[in-house]
């Protein structure tokens, strides 16, 4: 058995019972203490100067397009990404039909203290002293195992619904990470070693921020960058997402229907020799009811090794030395954001 999957990465950084389960959201009526964090610093509502771009798959220049946001934001929004929106719609209904599960019953899907799978708090969660008001559903692969647990009689339409998006997902990263390195100038022998090996290895999380009583002392995700090469993210009709710009500050990022919202991670700052910024993100609670997201997480085997590309032209020295993603991923186990600068020279 080949041992280089994701899971098999987490496996070797098991986190404490209590940063793993959830609130039980069904009886509380007031924000505990433990969910009060200091009040979040303002953001900009988006406008048209400080929103990120939005780029349409179907442009002829989407490629140049898409490369501009990474360098500029980190992040940008597609359209026309061949997505159906009875997927979207079916998937988020499926997420809203776990989430809405009783307590007790959402347990039985619990994610082990040493696994990467299944139910639970964000893997974030012991670098900050506060809870987050969030609970999440990981999935690697099949989904068989634990939607087992959680409707013994009923659950291949939530299994089919995320095999089916987790498919197509795959098939929108391969054509964005394709895009991205070509702005990059990278040459399509390299370009196919890195994205033929990022098939293997990705994750998808359904997010809920419960209905909150107290929304503005509470932090729905804390910020932090994501860990793979890029992350789909699609969000309900809920406002809450906001990223980082520098010389800027925080900045939401509105749904608008049927768009999906692209972060650029760790694993392709590290890929672009630090040309595109791993954007900083969080999740505010701004509205007075439930939000759901679902994170589709691309990323590459624990076993590659991550390091600068050559571009055809190289002009830059590389800034990071080269390190496994099983390496990154414990570094970051124990340090969060400081992990990049670890991988430094
Ligand atoms: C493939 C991934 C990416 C993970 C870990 C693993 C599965 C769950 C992902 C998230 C989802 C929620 C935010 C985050 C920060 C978290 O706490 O768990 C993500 C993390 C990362 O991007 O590092
Ligand atoms: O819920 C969101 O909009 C963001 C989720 C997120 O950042 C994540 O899952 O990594
Ligand atoms: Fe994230």
């Amino acid at each position: 058995m080949i041992m280089s999957t994701l899971s098999e990465a987490y496996q070797d950084h098991p986190l404490h019972p209590h940063h793993v389960i959830p609130l039980d959201f069904d009886s509380v009526r007031a924000l505990p203490d433990t969910h009060v964090w200091p009040p979040a610093s303002h953001a900009l509502e988006s406008d048209d100067r400080l929103s990120i771009p939005t780029v349409d798959l179907t442009d002829p220049d989407a490629g140049k397009l898409v490369g501009q946001a990474c360098e500029a934001w980190g992040a940008f929004q597609v359209t026309n990404h061949a997505i159906p929106l009875d997927l979207l719609r079916e998937v988020e209904s499926e997420a809203r039909r776990l989430f809405s599960l009783p307590t007790e019953q959402k347990l039985k899907a619990l994610r082990s203290p040493g696994g990467a799978t299944g139910y639970g708090l964000a893997r974030i969660s012991p670098f900050f002293n506060k809870y987050m008001w969030h609970e999440g559903f990981t999935i690697m692969g099949s989904s068989i195992d634990h939607a087992r647990d959680l409707w013994p009689n009923d659950y291949q339409r939530f299994c089919d619904a995320m095999e089916d998006y987790q498919k197509r997902m795959k098939e929108l990263a391969i054509t964005l990470m394709h895009l991205i390195l070509k702005s990059l100038d990278i040459s399509e022998e390299e370009r196919t070693r890195v994205v033929s090996a990022g098939g293997a290895s990705t994750a998808l999380q359904l997010n809920s921020y419960p209905f909150c009583p107290d929304p503005n002392r509470a932090m729905g995700l804390a910020p932090h960058t994501d860990t793979s090469l890029l992350t789909i993210l699609h969000q309900s009709t809920v406002n809450g997402l906001q990223i980082f710009k520098d010389g800027v500050g925080w900045v939401l990022v509105s749904p608008t229907n049927g768009s999906l919202v692209v972060n650029v991670g760790d694993l392709l700052h590290v890929l672009s020799n630090a040309q595109f910024p791993n954007v900083l993100h969080r999740v505010v609670l701004k509205e007075n009811q439930q939000r759901l997201s679902l994170a589709y997480f691309y990323c590459l085997p624990s076993d590659f090794h991550i390091s600068p590309l050559a571009p055809l032209n190289p002009t830059r020295m590389p800034l990071f030395r080269s390190v496994s993603v099983r390496d990154y991923i414990g570094i970051k186990a124990k340090n969060l954001e400081k992990a990049l600068s670890l991988i430094r020279f």
